[in-house]
């Protein structure tokens, strides 16, 4: 390691992280494309609608009323003949517009004459149809080669049916990053009642489901042993873009996280941060992979509140950035009730949010997780606190 330690502002913190470049671009089937980041803009393949649609049930109508109606019907997906002016053609909602056809009488408005086969107009509004009426037109959401979306856009489920509609079967987006999760502590139990001393590992089950939903595809270690050989050799050998370890940032007889970066030749970039909980997390380059990419290594500490603020702090902007996504800003609320704060750094605490204001959750503690799990958010309170009224910005929990 090249840099000692010192101590990061928190926004400095999440600046740093949040400053690594993106992953390279790679093609993916829609199927396999959600949750990653656009990496060039969506732009619209044809116009949409492709063509005159139908926007009700009922008859497309060529001219001014009665009309004379035609034998057989328009469904979507079908090619209708042209209507000649002075009839109609029952239609369905989505079908093409028979060439000819000026508007489309709703089902409901129209009386289909027993034996004159003359279909009459029975709307509430006198008078012919206006022209236009309920038809959707060719192109009224957009022309082809029309900006839908910009890169950076998060797919979504909106997103892919979009894409879908704009006639792509592949999109262009970043490459998920790939992590490695490293959960350190001989003391951690898998299964099961805590025991003769030992905890439940509550990191294993928290982390992956909530980094998978911010684009990284996460491998979960089982517990690695404590010990500088162990975690010397898992973050050596790992591949993956982004090692994520908890426990082991601080000082005590087991913490071998410094000690094992030295050895791999890591650079820190941010060796703790002025927040809490969580102050002792990291954030280090790891030496280059195989093609040369950068590789990150993100400490979260072991408490397991200190570790979702470290991975707010850390782990979700690098994969947030490492992944393409141009996120929309943080939210912020007004405080219902005053925030403690730390005197002198920024503190992260579980709140729940009625309407536009926020107040602060019992069981708030660096080790404990009651708080969070009934929380909305994260309030991001300043050094000395908030005073009731202020508004603060608001990050979002741990959710898949
Ligand atoms: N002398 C000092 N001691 C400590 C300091 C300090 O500044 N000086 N900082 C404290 C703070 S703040 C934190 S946070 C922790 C950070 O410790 P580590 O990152 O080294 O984590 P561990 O020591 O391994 O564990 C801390 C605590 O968390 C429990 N833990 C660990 N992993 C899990 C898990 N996956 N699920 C549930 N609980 C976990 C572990 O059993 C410990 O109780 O250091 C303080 N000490
Ligand atoms: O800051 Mo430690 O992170 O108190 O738990």
């Amino acid at each position: 390691m090249t840099a000692g330690p010192l101590t990061t502002d928190w926004e400095k913190a999440r600046a740093a992280a949040r400053a690594v470049p993106s992953l390279p671009p790679v093609a993916r089937d829609l199927a396999d494309a959600l949750g990653h980041a656009l990496a060039e803009p969506l732009t619209a393949l044809t116009d949409l609608p492709p063509f005159d649609t139908s926007a009700m049930d009922g008859w497309a109508v060529a001219g001014p009323g009665p009309w004379r109606l035609r034998d057989g019907g328009v469904l979507a997906g079908g090619q209708p003949e042209p209507l000649p002016p002075g009839t109609a053609v029952a239609i369905a909602t989505g079908a093409r517009l028979p060439e000819g056809a000026d508007a489309v009488l709703r089902r409901e408005d129209g009386a289909d004459e027993a034996g004159s086969g003359l279909l009459l107009d029975r709307s509430a509004c006198p008078g012919p149809p206006a022209p236009g009426r309920d038809i959707r037109p060719r192109g009224q959401e957009c022309r082809a080669d029309d900006p839908l979306l910009p890169a950076g856009t998060s797919v979504t489920p909106t997103v892919l049916g979009l894409a879908a509609a704009a006639g792509y079967d592949r999109l262009t987006v970043h490459r998920r990053p790939r992590v490695d999760l490293l959960v350190l502590g001989d003391e951690l139990l898998a299964t099961g009642l805590p025991r003769d001393g030992r905890i439940r590992d509550a990191l294993g089950p928290l982390l992956p489901a909530w980094l998978s939903g911010q684009g990284a595809d996460v491998v979960g270690r089982p517990l690695l042993p404590d010990g500088f050989g162990p975690l010397y050799e898992a973050v050596r050998d790992s591949t993956a873009d982004v090692v994520v370890t908890t426990g082991s940032t601080a000082a005590g007889p087991v913490d071998f996280l410094h000690d094992a970066l030295r050895a791999v030749g890591a650079r820190l970039l941010v060796d703790s941060v002025a927040v809490r909980p969580g102050h002792p997390m990291l954030l280090a380059e790891l030496p280059p992979g195989a093609d040369g990419r950068a590789r990150h290594l993100v400490g979260l500490p072991g408490n397991p509140l200190a570790a979702v603020v470290g991975a707010v702090t850390l782990a979700v902007p690098l994969l947030r950035s490492l992944g393409g996504h141009v996120d929309a800003g943080p939210l912020d609320a007004v405080c219902a009730a005053a925030l403690p704060g730390h005197p002198r750094d920024t503190r992260l605490l579980p709140v729940r949010r009625t309407g536009r204001a926020v107040a602060p959750l019992p069981f708030g503690g660096p080790a404990m997780l009651r708080g969070l799990a009934l929380a909305d958010g994260l309030a991001v309170v300043p050094p000395g606190g908030a005073e009731a009224g202020a508004v603060v910005e608001i990050l979002d929990v741990p959710r898949p």
